[in-house]
């Protein structure tokens, strides 16, 4: 039997509902932790923090749903790596009280989080070139169903527009790509790295030939990938994602 490679949004959320389910256990804080950890892991990897304090910036824009709270866990993680992270939240979750905890944990690690409505022209003030070292995209996940709704159009084509000067970390999926199709216009988001969580989504076969591929939230034991028939990641030593 020939195992995926990549699993459908349809599965994909029938492996997280197992996963949390009462036979294994998970909560969904804890496989936020390492999802974010190992974003953070990832982004360690290939976007290292210099030592020159200007090039440690990194903005963290971070949806209404799980993917952004993956994002906020990211951001904690990277002020503990030495970079100097910046979150944008503009349409905080209200799915889960843990949301507000999240921001609270990033308000005692002293990592900005900008009001709400700050608006475009002052979000993009913290998204330059010259210092930012990558834009995380925790904006949406296996979730997304287009039509995208405001803010997150006028956002993602900020990105669209800033993506060639300053590269784009997807979290879990590009977001705005259809999960199982891709891409879903020539002004979608063409991120440089994205991070699969768990297993990759159909989608990430459309990542342009010069991304990079890693996939992290190593949660799983061999058997539980084969019971849903995908392929299990050989994950180094105690690393938290594996570059595909
Ligand atoms: N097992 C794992 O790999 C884990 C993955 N995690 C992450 O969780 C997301 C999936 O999270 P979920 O909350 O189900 O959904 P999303 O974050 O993708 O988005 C839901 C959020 O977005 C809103 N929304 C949906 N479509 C639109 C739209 N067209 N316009 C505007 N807003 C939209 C919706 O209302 C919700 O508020 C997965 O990808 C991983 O990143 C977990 O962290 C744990 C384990
Ligand atoms: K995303």
């Amino acid at each position: 039997m020939s195992l995926m490679k990549v699993v459908s949004a349809k599965l994909a959320a029938e492996i997280d509902q197992e996963l949390m389910g009462p036979q294994v256990g998970f909560t969904l804080q804890q496989l936020m932790e390492l999802a974010g950890f190992s974003v953070a892991q990832g982004i360690y990897r290939e976007f290292p923090p210099n030592k020159s304090s200007a090039n440690k910036n990194v903005l963290i824009i971070a949806g209404p749903g799980n993917n952004g709270g993956d994002g906020l866990v990211c951001a904690r993680h990277l002020k503990l790596f030495g970079y100097h992270p910046v979150v944008y939240y503009p349409k905080r979750g209200k799915k889960n009280e843990f949301y507000k905890q999240l921001v609270d944990q990033l308000n005692f690690f002293k990592v900005p989080v900008l009001p709400e409505d700050i608006g475009p022209d002052k979000w993009l003030d913290y998204a330059k070139p010259e210092s930012t070292l990558c834009i995380v995209d925790a904006i949406f996940g296996f979730s997304f169903k287009p039509p995208m709704r405001e803010p997150f159009e006028s956002i993602i084509d900020q990105l669209y527009e800033l993506q060639n000067k300053i590269p784009v970390v997807s979290v879990d999926v590009p977001s705005g790509w259809d999960v199982d199709e891709g891409p879903l216009s020539d002004m979608s988001l063409n991120p440089a790295m994205l991070v699969s969580l768990t297993v990759p989504k159909p989608a990430s076969t459309h990542l342009k030939p010069s991304a990079s591929h890693y996939v992290g939230g190593r949660f799983i034991p061999p058997e539980f990938a084969k019971k849903f028939k995908f392929d299990t990641f050989e994950y180094k030593s105690t690393d938290q994602v594996l570059k595909l």
